[in-house]
């Protein structure tokens, strides 16, 4: 919890006391602030003012699930000029030492993380080290690694500003544009290290000039990596990383500088230039958080979910008697006698209109997206439970079309009220299509929750055996393909 404590003593005021006093002062998160307007959720009241609470941003947002980040690569190092200097060696020979690749920026997913919070919006791996005298080589920059939630989904954005390469570069292409003096010298001096006092323009009567020859090398390098970038650049990056420590090199560091030696040439024995390094290789990616869990609980609001997901799993969500409790999903492990394991994903509470961003909205249905099982959590004792079904199914078509097609399973919550419920589980099972299961349950009183996880671990253990199943099919056609292919 965000808690700022500011603390001031005042003997002055509190001289009566023993002890001196100290005055401290609370800052909440946003959050607390927020729970008293979202549980006024009717659709009129917010249909138009959009959904705050989920996408809070900055300090009072305590879960991140999406997020931009602009990744670079380290710069490379520059390269040393330098030469040989020792005692009756007046004019020794060139040894400027080359400058260190920069680091790559490389995504890793890791079991210990739940949240992108901690990432910034900028992240840049450490630039190589400069070249040095006696043929020493820059050290390569540290590469930078940052860690995600396993189930974080990958995507390169195109940057819509040109990078500075590329207009150089397309400049270039333009034979029309003339370069100014200035702009030549800023170039020069972008790409080259002189020795001190160094001309490389003044050349002697009847010589070559060894510094346009030296520019000419560089130009046709500068080509071959721009050609290199270009091709490259098609391809968009678009990686899903599910298992732990699965890792992607997102963002190349530029390569270091050349020192001095680089340029040694029959005729220039003394060759007073080196380069700098090339900049780190720069992208924009979207990071997109998508639970892997084996189900996934939907309901609306104060129907249970979190209740339940307290009593079947090890997790302890927060439960109260108010519409929007949960703010961020939550991943619970039921654990069974013999070790064998589920995982069941609790979110926020969908109501009617969450599509068109009324409540938290709907981008939370990203972590139930790839549930094997959907489990709809319904209020029995409310007043329509079969409407409140058509509710869910309604929103979940309208995040993604054929949501609804997926395995699932109706959890009749809150069977222990006395009243309505009985009559109105006898209603839903009338009115609910066949293939679905019912199961009543009371997860604050833990009835029947025993047979709800029994049911809940058969279902996943069938549809994980038909996943393995397409699998190995696919494998063996693939398999069967290539035979041919070799034929
Ligand atoms: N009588 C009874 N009350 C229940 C049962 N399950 C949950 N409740 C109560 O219903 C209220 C809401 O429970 P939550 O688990 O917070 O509901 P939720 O679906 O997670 O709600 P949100 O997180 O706001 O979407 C709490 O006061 C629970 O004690 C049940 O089986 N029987
Ligand atoms: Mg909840």
């Amino acid at each position: 919890m965000l808690l700022t404590l500011r603390t001031t003593i005042r003997p002055q005021l509190y001289s009566h006391l023993v002890r001196p006093v100290y005055r401290t002062k609370y800052v909440f998160p946003i959050t607390n602030q927020f729970h008293s307007a979202i549980t006024r959720f009717e659709e009129e009241e917010f249909a138009h003012k959009g959904s705050v609470q989920y996408k809070l941003r900055g300090k009072g947002r305590q879960f991140v699930d999406f997020i931009r980040v602009k990744a670079k690569g380290g710069d490379g190092g520059n390269g040393c000029v330098s030469f040989q200097r020792e005692k009756y060696l007046a004019k020794g020979p060139p040894n400027g030492g080359n400058g260190g690749r920069g680091g790559n920026v490389i995504i890793r997913a890791s079991a210990d993380e739940s949240t992108l919070k901690r990432l910034g919006r900028m992240c840049t791996a450490k630039p190589g080290q400069s070249g040095l005298g006696s043929g020493r080589h820059g050290t390569i920059g540290e590469h930078l690694v940052i860690e995600v939630p396993v189930g974080t989904v990958v995507r390169e954005i195109v940057s819509e500003e040109p990078e500075e390469d590329e207009e150089q570069f397309n400049s270039k292409d333009d034979e029309e544009y003339e370069i100014s003096d200035e702009e030549e010298k800023r170039r020069r001096e972008e790409r080259w290290v002189l020795y001190p006092r160094a001309e490389p323009d003044a050349v002697r009567s009847g010589r070559v000039n060894f510094f346009e020859q030296a520019e000419k090398l560089m130009d046709e390098e500068d080509k071959y990596h721009q050609w290199r970038l270009r091709t490259e650049k098609k391809e968009l990056v678009e990686i899903d990383l599910t298992e732990d420590g699965q890792e992607i090199v997102l963002t190349r560091g530029g390569a270091g500088g050349y020192g001095n030696p680089y340029f040694l040439t029959t005729e220039n024995r003394s060759p007073k230039w080196a380069t700098r390094g090339r900049k780190g290789e720069t992208k924009e990616v979207e990071l997109e958080l998508k639970t892997i869990a084996d189900i996934g609980l939907v309901g609306l609001p104060n129907a249970g979910k979190s209740t339940l997901l307290g009593a079947i799993s090890n997790a302890h969500p927060k439960q109260a008697n108010y519409a929007f409790t949960t703010l961020h999903p939550f991943v619970g492990t039921v654990d069974y006698a013999d070790q064998y394991q589920l995982t069941v994903a609790d979110i926020p509470g969908l109501i009617r209109g969450a599509h068109r961003n009324v409540g938290l909205g709907h981008a939370f249905l990203r972590h139930v997206e790839r549930a094997k099982l959907l489990v709809y959590v319904i209020d029995v004792s409310g007043p329509n439970p079969y409407e409140d079904l058509q509710t869910l199914q309604y929103e979940l078509e309208a995040y993604r079309p054929g949501l609804t097609k997926r395995q699932s399973l109706i959890v009749a919550n809150k069977a222990d009220k006395a009243g309505t419920a009985k009559d109105n589980l006898a209603l839903l099972q009338s009115q609910v299509d066949k293939s679905i299961p019912i199961i009543p349950v009371s997860a604050r009183y833990e009835k029947n929750v025993i047979k709800l996880t029994s049911v809940l671990r058969k279902e996943v253990e069938r549809i994980r055996a038909e996943e393995e199943e397409i699998k190995k099919q696919k494998l063996k056609e693939l398999d069967e393909d290539e035979y041919d292919d070799d034929i």
